[in-house]
């Protein structure tokens, strides 16, 4: 569905992708996370033909995505920095879009006034910044996209609306199989809702995994023994993390899961206890490993 290979991106000299790959399946959430400047939004920029590639290949539904309307029009886009024309009203800007976007649905454009509780008569230059990215919502959903890109899409959004508008994409997805592509620094909202993950640093997409094959790899173990760690342990095991916290070691071991609970019960613990990871360890432990500096994080 999103199809993207080996692309590159200067600006000037300055390489802000490098050979990025990246699959979204139809139906699907993907999560784009990265710290600040990884290249996150450049990306994106190319997904909605914004940017053109210096090297590489584009394709959404099967085609290059560069000046190509039709593609576009399949493609509902909520940018980090929402732009509406001066002066319009929000039924202004449902009119423009209903004139761009050949599958504009009217009904659900009014269905959504009763989630996006606005008067279609304000000026959307005059809401709040938060009211701003509800607005976006509302006309990008009514444009009954088949696939949809968001760039920092809960930024500003209160709680309560950012719930009701993962639900909203959920049921798109579930209902219609809308693709969604999502980048967010929510680490704790992209783990309930994304199927897969793509981490970006500098400009090169470092980890592509289905969520859930991320987090059956890796494993925070806490575990005690009453003589010392036992040093073996180093040697069997892929341990990514150590730290001792009074008695109780705190690991983050890479690895099947049965394999390394029988590696630890040979040297009979007094605890041992296996934990999920979050999709935020799993982050911060990623992009350590890439040389981002983590020193003054706890896992
Ligand atoms: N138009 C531009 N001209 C020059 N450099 C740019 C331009 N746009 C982005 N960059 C650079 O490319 C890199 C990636 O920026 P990008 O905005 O894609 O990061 P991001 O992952 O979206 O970051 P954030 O999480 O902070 O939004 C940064 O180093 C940025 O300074």
């Amino acid at each position: 569905m999103i199809k993207v290979e080996n692309l590159d991106k200067y600006f000037n000299k300055f390489k802000a992708l490098d050979k990025v790959n990246l699959r979204v399946k139809r139906g699907s959430i993907y999560g784009l996370v990265g710290p600040n400047g990884a290249g996150k939004t450049t990306l994106i920029k190319h997904l909605t033909g914004i940017y053109k590639q210096d090297r590489g290949s584009i394709e959404i539904l099967g085609e290059p995505v560069y000046e190509n309307v039709n593609i576009k029009s399949k493609i509902g886009y909520i940018p980090d920095d929402l732009y509406f024309f001066p002066q319009y009203k929000i039924k202004d800007m449902a009119a423009y879009y209903r004139s761009i976007y050949p599958k504009w649905n009217d009904e659900r454009y009014k269905k959504l006034n009763e989630v996006f509780k606005i008067d279609e008569n304000r000026k959307i230059n005059k809401l709040s910044k938060g009211m701003q990215k509800q607005v976006s919502f509302w006309l990008a959903l009514s444009c009954m996209p088949e696939v949809l890109i968001l760039d920092e899409p809960i930024d500003g959004l209160d709680p309560l609306m950012r719930r009701k508008v993962w639900n909203l994409v959920v049921e798109d997805v579930a209902e219609r199989e809308t693709t969604v592509l999502v980048s967010s620094h929510n680490l704790k909202e992209l783990e309930n809702i994304c199927d897969y993950v793509g981490i970006m640093h500098k400009g090169e997409m470092l980890i592509e995994s289905n969520l859930d094959d991320l987090k059956s790899d890796v494993h925070k173990i806490q575990v005690a023994y009453r003589e010392d760690f036992p040093i073996n342990l180093d040697k069997e095991l892929e341990i990514l993390h150590k730290e001792k916290r009074g008695s109780v070691y705190l690991l983050i071991v890479k690895g099947e899961k049965e394999r390394i609970i029988s590696s630890f019960n040979r040297y009979k613990p007094v605890i041992l206890d296996i934990l999920p990871l979050s999709l935020e360890e799993i982050f911060i432990y990623e992009l350590g490993g890439a040389g981002y500096e983590i020193s003054n994080i706890i896992f």
